[in-house]
């Protein structure tokens, strides 16, 4: 098969080979500026540093790595919230070279992202079903009659009831209120949703249901995922594809069982030392 030749561009075409990445960091750096208060603290921060990752339908990367180790800042750039320092960050193969908010709107339907708390991640006075109609509003999607069915669909989609869309984010279990966010970030039909800890602000005891939706998700709409986590266990359950992250570095990767069962690298058994596996 020859590669499909693309010119740089700012927007991310339509069409792509099924097998080629969405989402792809090649070379990436991220540094930044130190945060001001500290004394002794170096001028600069090399949040991620030389990341090559490429995240295709269908599939699950997770990303794994202590605090710090520059897991939500990959995130962002992942999502084109953070441009990168250096390296390239290429949508449906198009490198993107400048980060407006026009750019940044067109790649919001490609991917989209699930915080860790969805108490933050929602507006407290919009109710779900505003806060569900907002994106497609703001993408001017369909009519008003399509959005309403498309609200209606994402509340399925999630394993929530229709009354659940007169009410507001804190009337909801927490384990509800990140459904709803889940379902706000499928309301555009993005190809790649990047979840950032997305169970690590709930109750242990619905921790394993949001795991499940996001892979029953994966499964029937083919979705592409990255899952961040700093519980190598929880990654384990989803990840096809696994990346471990130290100081902003990737330390190993590749498919997951590998990673797993015959880690290549102290730091992944170091890590996997500190977290057995309950099974
Ligand atoms: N906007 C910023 N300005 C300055 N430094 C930053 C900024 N964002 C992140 N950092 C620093 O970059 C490094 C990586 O942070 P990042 O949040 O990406 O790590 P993380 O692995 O997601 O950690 P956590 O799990 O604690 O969120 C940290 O040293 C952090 O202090």
């Amino acid at each position: 098969m020859s590669a499909t030749k693309t010119p740089p561009s700012d927007t991310p075409a339509r069409t792509v080979k099924d097998d080629a990445p969405v989402v792809e960091l090649r070379g990436v750096h991220v540094v930044f500026k130190s945060r001001a208060g500290t004394v002794f603290k170096a001028k600069h921060v090399h949040a991620v540093n030389d990341v090559t990752i490429a995240v295709r339908r269908g599939q699950t990367v997770g990303i794994v790595g202590e605090s710090g180790s520059g897991k939500s800042t990959m995130a962002k750039v992942l999502v084109g919230l953070q441009a990168p320092s250096q390296g390239e960050v290429r949508f449906r193969g198009n490198v993107v070279t400048r980060y407006t908010p026009a750019v940044r709107k067109q790649v919001g339907r490609v991917v989209s992202v699930v915080f860790q708390d969805p108490a933050t991640a929602l507006n407290a006075r919009m109710t779900v079903r505003d806060a569900l109609r907002d994106p497609l509003d703001v993408h001017q999607v369909g009519d008003a009659a399509s959005r309403e069915a498309r609200v209606r669909e994402l509340v399925h989609l999630v394993g929530l009831p229709p009354s659940a869309l007169e009410a507001l984010p804190g009337q909801l279990s927490g384990g509800q209120r990140q459904r709803v966010a889940i379902a706000r970030a499928l309301a555009l039909e993005p190809d790649v949703i990047v979840a950032d800890e997305p169970t690590s602000a709930l109750d242990v005891s619905v921790r394993a249901q949001i795991l499940n939706l996001l892979a029953d998700l994966k499964a029937t709409l083919d979705l592409g995922m990255v899952f961040i986590s700093h519980d190598i266990q929880t990654v384990r359950h989803v990840s096809d594809q696994i990346v471990v992250m130290r100081d902003g570095r990737v330390v190993e990767s590749g498919p997951a069982a590998r990673v797993l069962d015959d880690p290549q690298d102290d730091y992944t058994r170091t890590l996997l030392a500190a977290a057995p596996a309950l099974l």
